[in-house]
């Protein structure tokens, strides 16, 4: 019953179409909403208050489930005052947050939720423009939305672009890994390097990808989930060229199982890592199931796999799993000093030396990975999965 709650909330919250509707990077420059003035207060107008509906239904990011009540909240308070309707019952869950988003705001004023709702709506449209400005670096590749691609001195560098979300991987980010993968194995670099923007190198799968139920139901999202985490992986498995890692920053799930598909890795001494499978309610991915142990011995890699545990960058390093950790003040620096005297190796003798270590086991690899996503796909539609996925966007759990 839980389950089905939190997949009720996610879609009656979900953003109208238009949010979604397009693809395109363009470096729109929204209209800044121009706040009227009496005195030295600055309040919003009604006029104001409606040029912000407009601009909400314009956002093609959706701006996640917690934001969405916070906008609703203060749309009904500012429109009709503090809530005074009965609560609802514990099972309409949805009806529920609604509720009790709502009457958090107990007796503020209907001026002050206007103002607050303009300036909610005002700081997503421009985290929006900025995001997609961002994306028009002179070098960066095009058609990219959650990733930044660019090529110089013989490296391609993929670098996970959602900052404000830690860098956690939406399906539409799943793709377009696969793409610039799928590019840089054909480019002219010599290696290929993957990172994070912002604090984090990445917080793993983007739980919302579990909330966005297709019309065939529940079971059809994780069949299609497991098919295109079936591909991401594959991707990795066979990547022609050396694939470095530069953690530049905490790692989480699929993010630190994929380690083990890299050539090298290596990490700022800021990082962590940890692949909450258990706490989730699912299981490894990333033919971690099989790295892991190879890389760590057995019993470590239990720790990990299956009790939770974090690692700090130099325990990842005791243990194989990171190839060197830099000071955070002088990472970026060290690490790139490196990686272009690499770049300047010989192309394709280094290509076929991966080629010959990474050869043998590569029928091992895809058979695990096929095996990962088959019990993941089960483990998507437990209870166990989706009360974890429920209670992280209650907020009453983080990692
Ligand atoms: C369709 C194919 C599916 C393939 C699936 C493959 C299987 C993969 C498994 C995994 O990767 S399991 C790991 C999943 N990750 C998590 O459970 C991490 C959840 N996040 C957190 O616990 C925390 O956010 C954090 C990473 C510990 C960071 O905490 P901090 O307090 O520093 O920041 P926040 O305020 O929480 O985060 C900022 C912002 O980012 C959003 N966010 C962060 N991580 C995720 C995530 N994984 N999914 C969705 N959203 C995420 C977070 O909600 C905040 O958003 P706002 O509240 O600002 O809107």
């Amino acid at each position: 019953m839980a389950a089905v709650a939190a997949f009720c909330l996610a879609r009656s919250l979900r953003p109208r179409p238009v949010w979604r509707a397009s693809r395109t990077v363009h470096a729109v420059c929204f209209p800044v909403i121009q706040l009227h003035t009496t005195g030295a207060a600055m309040r919003v107008s009604q006029e104001d208050f409606e040029k912000a509906k407009d601009q909400l239904k314009l956002l093609k990011e959706d701006p996640g489930n917690e934001v969405k009540l916070k906008l609703y909240a203060l749309f009904k308070q500012a429109t009709e005052g503090p809530c005074s309707s009965p609560k609802p019952g514990m099972l309409d869950f949805v009806k529920k947050a609604k509720w009790d988003a709502w009457s958090s705001l107990g007796s503020l004023s209907k001026d002050n939720a206007r103002q607050k709702y303009v300036d909610l709506v005002s700081s997503l449209v421009s985290s929006e423009s900025s995001s997609q400005v961002k994306d028009t670096t002179p070098d960066s590749k095009h058609g990219y939305e959650t990733l930044q691609v660019t090529t110089t001195d013989n490296i391609t560098k993929i670098m996970l672009n959602r900052p404000e979300k830690k860098n956690a991987i939406t399906t539409q980010m799943y793709r377009e890994i696969i793409q610039a993968l799928e590019e840089a194995a054909k480019d002219d670099s010599v290696i290929t390097v993957i990172t994070g923007n912002g604090d984090y190198y990445c917080s793993g799968n983007d739980l919302n990808n579990f909330t966005n139920i297709p019309s065939g139901g529940i079971e059809k999202m994780a069949k299609d989930g497991a098919v295109l985490l079936e591909n991401f992986v594959k991707h990795f498995i066979d990547f022609p060229k050396p694939l470095i890692a530069v953690v530049n920053g905490p790692a989480v799930g699929i993010s630190v199982t994929l380690l083990g598909l890299f050539d090298i890795v290596y990490a700022t001494d800021r990082a962590t890592f940890h692949t909450p499978f258990s706490e989730l309610g699912q299981s490894p991915e990333g033919c971690s199931s099989y790295t892991f142990p190879k890389i760590m011995g057995l019993s470590k890699a239990n720790e990990m796999l299956l009790f939770n545990k974090k690692l700090t960058a130099g325990e990842a390093y005791a243990q194989g799993l990171v190839t060197e950790v830099f000071p955070d003040r002088t990472f970026g620096k060290e690490v790139w000093i490196r990686l272009k005297a690499y770049a300047n190796l010989p192309k394709n003798s280094l290509a076929l030396s991966k080629q010959l270590i990474r050869g043998v086991e590569k029928e091992k690899l895809h058979a695990v990975n096929c095996q990962e996503c088959e019990l993941l796909t089960e483990r998507w539609l437990s209870d166990e999965c989706m009360n974890a996925i429920m209670s992280f966007f209650g907020k009453k759990s983080k990692l």
